[in-house]
């Protein structure tokens, strides 16, 4: 088996006259903690829609697991274990976190929605549910509709549903963003303590939460490739610096 479990090899996107993904080769090895950094309009978005399969490359090709995914549709890439966080603001508000990963692990083991129908099928979804809400600290709230939960419970929900996805690899987009301060520390203890066996490729601006979960990162600028490295050497990369508009690596992380 390999050691890379995603690679993006040559990609661009272009939108009329504007290169949005210019070039970009990027490997994902097995079982990394892999960051995606870079600043605003740097194309972080587009590459992650490019590997996902919601937008079709210019030019350029995805393989995953060594099998060429680039003409695969969203769903069929998720099938092969490429998948990311799912974001649930409109979709199951009005179900509960236990229902919604019933649903989710049920499907996923091909039971469909009729998760009670098949002898024992019942209680291994919820055996897994049940392992799902304990991970991601969402038993207390296991009952409440989503719509109700406080955000970073949602933030946690959108983790645990692309976890229950069974991933190889799990593209984690911003999982901090706009989680208010007092709830933050659980999702950060919560994402560091994702299985090691899944891959993940962290899109993040939060600079404390890149420096203290990734080893290894890709900084993107204006759509191509700027440097790949470890933290280390990112904090001490000259361009990445003068990319950040700081001076040393405390302005990096306070970005
Ligand atoms: N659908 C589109 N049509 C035209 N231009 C686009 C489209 N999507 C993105 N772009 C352009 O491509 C560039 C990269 O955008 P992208 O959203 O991928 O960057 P980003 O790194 O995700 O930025 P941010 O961190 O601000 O979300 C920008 O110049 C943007 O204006």
């Amino acid at each position: 088996m390999s050691d890379i479990v995603l690679s993006a090899q040559g990609l661009v996107k272009k939108f009329g006259g504007i290169t949005a993904t210019n070039n970009v080769t990027l490997d994902v090895r097995r079982g990394a903690r892999h960051a995606l950094i870079g600043p605003n309009g740097a194309g972080k978005t587009t590459l992650i829609n490019l590997l996902t399969g919601v937008l079709e490359p210019t030019e350029g090709k995805i393989v995953l697991e060594g099998e060429d995914i680039s003409n695969l549709a969203p769903h069929q890439r998720v099938r092969r274990g490429m998948v990311r966080t799912f974001q649930i603001n409109q979709l199951f508000a009005s179900m509960t976190p236990l229902e919604t990963l019933a649903l989710v692990v049920s499907q996923q083991r091909g039971f469909g929605a009729s998760f009670w129908k098949p002898l024992g099928a019942r209680a291994a979804v919820a055996e897994r549910a049940e392992q799902l809400l304990q991970q991601f600290h969402l038993a207390e709230v296991m009952n409440q509709r989503t719509e109700h939960l406080a955000y970073g419970k949602r933030r946690l929900l959108e983790i645990a549903i692309a976890l229950a996805c069974e991933p190889r690899v799990l593209l984690l987009d911003e999982p901090v963003a706009g989680v208010p301060a007092g709830e933050r520390e659980e999702l950060l203890q919560t994402v560091a303590a994702l299985p090691a066996d899944v891959s993940v490729l962290l899109i993040e601006h939060d600079m404390d939460l890149v420096f203290s979960f990734a080893d290894r990162m890709t900084v993107l600028v204006n759509g191509g490739v700027l440097t790949e490295g470890n933290p280390e050497e990112i904090a001490n990369n000259h361009e990445v610096k003068a990319v950040y508009l700081g001076s040393d690596v405390e302005a990096m992380h306070a970005a």
